[in-house]
């Protein structure tokens, strides 16, 4: 069962935020906050701009207008060093899983730890293999090369380097696309027991009707330039908006939410 988030405070507030590139307008007086503790899954049509609000919460983004606010700190306003203290409390995993093709799996953990913690290479080795097997990684996947894994080998890896340097936040950038459905259901429940374990904060951007039905505590959908409802998923699936009916109640969101139920009534009956 989903465990919720224990305290309500925001660790993320996104308010009046206006991201324009040339004159295509994406986000426009968009507001958001994000509470310390919980699952929150990212949804909307392509092109609604998810990807686009992540990389502007962690700063790689610098919107026209508005203010993003991380752990109350107003990210682009920080002198470097603080900027960097705060973004060490990130941890992000992007859409193809962005590991160095050059380095191995433990290289590419430990490259954090050497670079951002300052460890010497045989702690920050030690560190990247406990990474490695929270991500649910055999060892001997720590001497591969990111090109001899599969696609769900490259999420994990990828999950234990956002996870190197303990983060508070994960952001997660569709974890689950390109898995196969137990691998996704697997990635899945990996996210949840590390948020239960390690009290994260996950931010995820999604389409999967899988993930939302089984691990997110509210959902947030993108729509008409702004958060048009962020929520639980009771409250969204009946907000009344055409893509949301089609997204929540076309032929793939009765799939999940049945899915959902059944595995419910399964468990009571255990
Ligand atoms: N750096 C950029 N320069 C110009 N346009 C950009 C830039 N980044 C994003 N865009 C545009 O902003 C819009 C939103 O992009 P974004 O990747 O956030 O969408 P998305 O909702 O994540 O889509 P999808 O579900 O298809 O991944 C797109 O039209 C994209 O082309």
């Amino acid at each position: 069962m989903k465990a919720q988030a224990n305290v309500a405070d925001n660790i993320i507030e996104v308010r009046d935020v206006r991201n324009q590139f040339g004159s295509q307008v994406v986000h426009d007086a968009l507001d958001l906050d994000v509470r310390r503790g919980e699952i929150l899954s990212i949804v909307g049509g392509s092109g609604t701009g998810k990807s686009v609000l992540l990389r502007t919460i962690v700063g790689l983004n610098r919107p026209r207008a508005g203010k993003v606010r991380v752990f109350g700190e107003d990210l682009l306003a920080l002198p470097p060093a603080r900027r960097m203290a705060v973004e060490r409390r990130f941890g992000v995993l992007f859409q193809k899983g962005a590991l160095f093709s050059s380095l191995t799996v433990a290289e590419n953990v430990a490259l954090p730890l050497i670079e951002h913690a300052g460890l010497g290479a045989r702690e920050a080795a030690q560190l990247a293999a406990l990474k490695i097997a929270l991500a649910g990684l055999p060892a001997l996947a720590g001497d591969k090369y990111p090109s001899d894994l599969s696609g769900g080998m490259v999420k994990r890896a990828a999950l234990a380097r956002a996870l190197a340097l303990d983060p508070d936040i994960l952001f997660l950038d569709e974890p689950t696309a390109g898995l196969d459905p137990i691998g996704a259901a697997a990635f899945d429940q990996l996210i949840l027991t590390l948020r239960d374990a390690l009290g994260l904060t996950v931010f995820i951007v999604t389409h999967d009707l899988d993930t939302i039905y089984t691990i997110t505590d509210r959902v947030a959908v993108l729509a008409q330039k702004k958060v048009l409802v962020n929520a639980g998923l009771d409250d969204v699936a009946a907000f009344d908006d055409a893509w949301i009916r089609e997204y929540f109640h076309g032929p793939r969101g009765r799939a999940a939410a049945q899915a959902v139920s059944a595995a419910a009534v399964r468990t009571e009956n255990a």
